[in-house]
């Protein structure tokens, strides 16, 4: 239990499922009122590569979370021996399509094949999961904003701000320096007006780092790296990691845990994002809102 001066528990989780709930039905709402005034509704394009059960398992999810906002879902189910040209015309195919306002290549893409080269054939204007050069680019000049920003950093972010912390000023500790997670978290916090401190594998002292953190977006892909002594009382802590780990009670065999000791973790934090239950969905309501933006950009228009 925490100390005197700590609230219980229970009122530190910060229920991503259930702020990601709130925001596909807001975005269902504006889905339906763009689909009365113009009869049209956003189209996502999903391309998967291969049958990698956990990228399905992503796949459908977004179809159902596409269904239910009522945003027009394509997919695109290519065999894992596919060539690499294949997938960029299938790109170009959707680039080219009125109806699709937003593509999603599903990473990873097999090891034949070049991510970055069939990222950059996804047309700017259709970038939802926000990882095109000039986006990411324009995320990191003052006085310019991406038309996307990445939706995984963008849920920690709005789960920040729809947790009622205010973020000006406050110091901000990234674990990770990924492209997809760790340097875009960074510089959306800077944009917060945060002063960011950017953690990772060449780091000296990490803990020392983090324990002055007021915030902390763990990013490093590493189950529990980030320990109780690393965490500052009354840090609020956003844990991004979805690692597999063996769990004998489990049907599968595994369960995910995140980047963050949760146990020891919530005892100091003020708040704290579970895993599951945490950024996850938040991940996958930020792609519909992208993918929003990008229809009312098209169709209003
Ligand atoms: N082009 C591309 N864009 C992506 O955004 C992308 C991708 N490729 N490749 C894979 C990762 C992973 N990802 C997740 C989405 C939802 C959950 C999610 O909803 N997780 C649930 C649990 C799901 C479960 O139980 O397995 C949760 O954390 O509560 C997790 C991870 C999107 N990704
Ligand atoms: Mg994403």
């Amino acid at each position: 239990m925490g100390g005197k001066n700590s609230k219980p528990e229970a009122e530190k989780i910060i229920d991503g499922k259930a702020i990601a709930a709130t925001i596909r039905e807001e975005i269902k709402v504006e889905v339906a009122e763009l689909k009365a005034k113009y009869g049209k509704a956003p189209g996502l394009a999903v391309v998967i590569v291969g049958n990698r059960p956990d990228s399905q398992t992503y796949v459908r999810m977004k179809r159902k979370a596409c269904d239910e906002a009522g945003i027009v879902s394509f997919h695109k189910e290519m065999p894992e021996d596919c060539s690499e040209e294949d997938v960029l015309q299938v790109v170009r195919d959707f680039n080219a399509d009125p109806d699709c306002h937003g593509i999603l290549v599903q990473l990873p893409l097999p090891k034949h094949m070049n991510e970055e080269k069939v990222l950059a054939e996804i047309s700017l204007e259709k970038d939802v999961d926000g990882f095109h050069p000039l986006n990411i680019g324009k995320l990191s000049m003052k006085g310019h904003e991406p038309l996307f920003m990445p939706c995984t950093p963008k849920g920690c972010i709005v789960l920040l701000e729809r947790s009622g912390v205010d973020l000006k000023g406050k110091n901000a500790v990234v674990v990770g320096r990924s492209n997809i997670v760790g340097m875009p978290a960074a510089l959306m916090l800077m944009k917060k007006d945060c002063t960011v401190t950017v953690v990772h594998s060449r780091t000296k002292d990490p803990a020392d780092i983090c324990r002055r953190a007021d915030v902390i977006i763990a990013a490093a892909g590493s189950a529990h790296m980030v320990k109780k002594n690393w965490i500052k009382k009354g840090a609020v802590i956003i844990d991004v990691g979805t690692n597999s780990v063996p769990d004998a009670t489990k049907k599968s065999g595994f369960r995910l845990t995140g980047d963050v000791d949760y146990d020891e973790a919530i005892k100091r934090a003020d708040m704290i994002t579970p895993v599951p239950g945490g950024v996850g969905p938040m991940t996958i309501a930020m792609l519909l809102s992208n993918t929003l933006d990008s229809g009312r950009r098209s169709i209003a228009n």
